[in-house]
């Protein structure tokens, strides 16, 4: 397969995450090095903290042996004799000095290695997450098309948490562990070094297990996660369908769906747990093994004098610093196993991330693009041919021109191109062949930005989001004032409903504009669109779903909306374009007829039978016209 192929395949996000290697550099690259200053503050900290917490078992060591047993002088690493006190009052009270000094300092430490890392996580996923965000925002329609919503909303949410645990926990860890194994062996090694070689076997043994850990716990990680996200697809789906589940009365069959993927979750998650439960244990098992075997070589040591094949003495001050310090070992190295587990997670979130960077965008501005100004509103259609990716030929060889001013009205069976000969107007997709031109100018060469706001959309099922009645008029011109917005609502025949609710412009409309009904929404959309004031308007069955009482008070707005800017009309009720300047009825991506009304009624093709069924004068459409609606309709499925 082509690059461009894959580019445009189905799963082209899936491919894209595919290609990503090294995500964690890449993303540190891009988005750390600015914050690299808190973090390189977080790792001192942490490191200068855990170093700290060393203090006290050294300190006590040496104490015991010069303070209370006499059996060796008062000494302390990197600190000059000459400094230390000669008598056993002043040395005890500079020891408890010290380890009061070192508790301060770990906690003054921790604080500022907390306050350091997670600036540096928080601001780094600040960038991340606005970043993918505007890229998800500027990815072709085909992108939305192929991909599970669940799946994008769990890169800007799951993803991103799972980044910000490593970035923050998973980093101050390893500097912990890193401190702790260092300083531990350094200090053993400085203690008694014979006895430190027993000590610190166990070290890598423990390095061994986690690595055997990692090895077979990954791809049972990886499922646990591909099945996590089935489960928040099913969610998802199961949610946004809520209606239909209700209507069909599928909750059983909805219930058995979530018991199927929760229980590949739960089998999943014992899977790595079966796991886990042997790892940590044989951490605790392992570290615990070290420390009784310093025990006892250590305790033989000091009371029978060296063992085996050691040489040397071992005070009672140096066994204690021993047995305190294995201790310190084992909380840090059982961290290992969450480290690797969030190292991992990051890993793949980070993947997922990249991939969504990665994932080509084809509809963008050319780098020569001009602003389409003060549009007259022509439009050209000229031989233009589309196939969705991965689908086959949807428009084929699409010729027409729309005058300033004019409306065209496309016509024709369910399936048949109306909707995707409106979306490549506004390059919600771009032709495979072929030319859409607006006042001469290809759209394909015109600034993305200025070629939508001089297209109002107003699409089959209206959406509204979230917000007051008035915030989503404002959205289509956001510096309009009060004013402009009820005089909009007027033109769109809204502004007596919208006057009698009890809130008036201020009624919240709730998700997607549940709380209003169709016709209503309908008018909403419509209010924006006039509020945009565009130069040219789509309207995609623009009153498909409203009652004929509302399509009349509809059908005033449009004609507000339409006088003066030209046009494109999809409808399926031909009544309510038959005034059009124009009517093409399409038929499997082709224009199969042409003209005014009057004149189609004339030619006697499928625009004549179709208006013929709808105002009630045929009683049936040809056989010929079901056989090709089908034929239509099993290559579309
Ligand atoms: N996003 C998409 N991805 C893949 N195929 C699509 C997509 N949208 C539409 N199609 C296919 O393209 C063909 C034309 O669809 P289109 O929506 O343009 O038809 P239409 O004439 O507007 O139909 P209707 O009157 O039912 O709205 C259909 O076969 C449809 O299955």
């Amino acid at each position: 397969m082509s690059t461009s192929d894959e580019d445009r395949n189905e799963r082209v996000f899936e491919t894209c995450q595919k290609r990503v290697t090294s995500p964690l550099l890449r993303l540190f690259r891009k988005y750390g090095r600015p914050e690299a200053g808190w973090l390189v503050v977080g790792l001192l900290a942490s490191l200068g903290a855990h170093s700290a917490t060393l203090v006290t078992p050294l300190v006590l060591g040496t104490t015991i042996d010069a303070v209370f047993t006499g059996t060796s002088a008062y000494r302390l690493p990197l600190v000059p004799v000459a400094w230390l006190p000669s008598e056993p009052t002043g040395q005890f009270w500079l020891s408890a000095g010290l380890v009061a000094a070192s508790l301060l300092m770990t906690a003054v430490l921790t604080w500022l290695r907390g306050v350091a890392m997670n600036v540096f996580a928080y601001k780094m996923l600040y960038e991340i997450r606005t970043d993918a965000y505007e890229r998800l925002q500027r990815l072709d329609m085909s992108f939305f098309d192929n991909t599970q919503t669940g799946e994008i909303m769990s890169v800007l949410d799951n993803d991103a948490s799972n980044l910000e645990t490593f970035l923050d926990n998973g980093l101050s860890q390893s500097t912990r562990i890193f401190a702790v194994v260092i300083g531990i062996s350094a200090v053993l090694f400085h203690t008694n070094a014979q006895l430190a070689m027993i000590t610190l076997l166990a070290v890598p043994l423990l390095l061994a297990f986690t690595w055997w850990f990692m090895r077979v716990v990954e791809p049972r990680y990886a499922t646990l996660r591909s099945v996590i996200g089935n489960l928040n697809t099913q969610i998802e789906n199961g949610i946004s369908g809520i209606q239909l589940v209700k209507t069909a009365n599928t909750e059983l069959h909805e219930n058995e769906k979530m018991q199927a993927v929760s229980r590949d979750v739960f089998e999943a998650r014992v899977a790595v747990s079966k796991l886990a439960f042997i790892y940590r244990p044989g951490m605790k098992l392992l570290t615990g093994t070290a420390l009784l075997t310093t025990f006892i070589v250590g305790g033989i040591w000091v009371f029978a004098g060296p063992p085996f094949v050691f040489s040397g003495e071992l005070s009672v001050g140096d066994f204690v610093v021993f047995v305190l310090l294995t201790q310190q070992l084992t909380a840090p190295l059982s961290q290992l196993s969450n480290i690797v587990d969030w190292y991992e997670n990051a890993r793949a979130s980070g993947k997922r991330i990249c991939g969504l960077f990665d994932v080509p965008i084809r509809v963008r501005d050319s780098p020569d693009a001009t602003v389409l100004d003060a549009v007259d509103g022509r439009i050209d259609y000229e031989d233009v041919r589309f196939a969705y990716p991965g689908g086959e030929q949807v428009l084929d060889g699409i010729d027409f021109t729309a005058e300033t001013g004019e409306t065209v009205a496309l016509v024709g069976p369910t399936g048949a191109g109306k909707s995707t000969v409106a979306k490549l107007l506004v390059r919600l997709h771009d032709v495979n062949g072929g030319t859409i031109r607006i006042d001469g100018q290809d759209v394909e060469g015109v600034d993305l930005a200025s070629l939508r706001s001089a297209v109002g959309y107003v699409s089959q099922g209206t959406v509204l989001f979230d917000g007051t009645i008035a915030e989503n008029i404002q959205y289509g011109r956001f510096d309009a004032t009060d004013r402009e917005i009820r005089d909009a609502a007027r033109a769109a025949q809204a502004h007596e409903f919208v006057e009698r609710l009890s809130a008036g412009y201020e009624t919240q409309v709730g998700e997607r504009g549940v709380k209003l009904s169709g016709g209503q929404r309908q008018r909403i959309a419509l209010a924006r669109v006039i509020l945009q004031d565009p130069a040219i308007v789509v309207l995609d069955e623009a009153t498909a779903r409203v009652d004929t009482e509302t399509e009349a008070l509809i059908q005033k707005s449009l004609d507000r909306l339409t006088a003066n800017r030209t046009t494109i009309a999809i409808a399926h009720r031909l009544s309510t374009i038959k005034d059009a300047d124009k009517i093409l009825v399409l038929d499997d991506g082709q224009i199969v007829e042409r003209g005014t009304h009057q004149s189609l009624l004339t030619e006697d093709g499928l625009y004549a039978n179709l208006w013929g069924v709808q105002a009630g004068e045929i009683e049936a459409l040809p056989d010929e016209f079901f056989e090709r609606a089908a034929e239509s309709w099993i290559t579309h499925e």
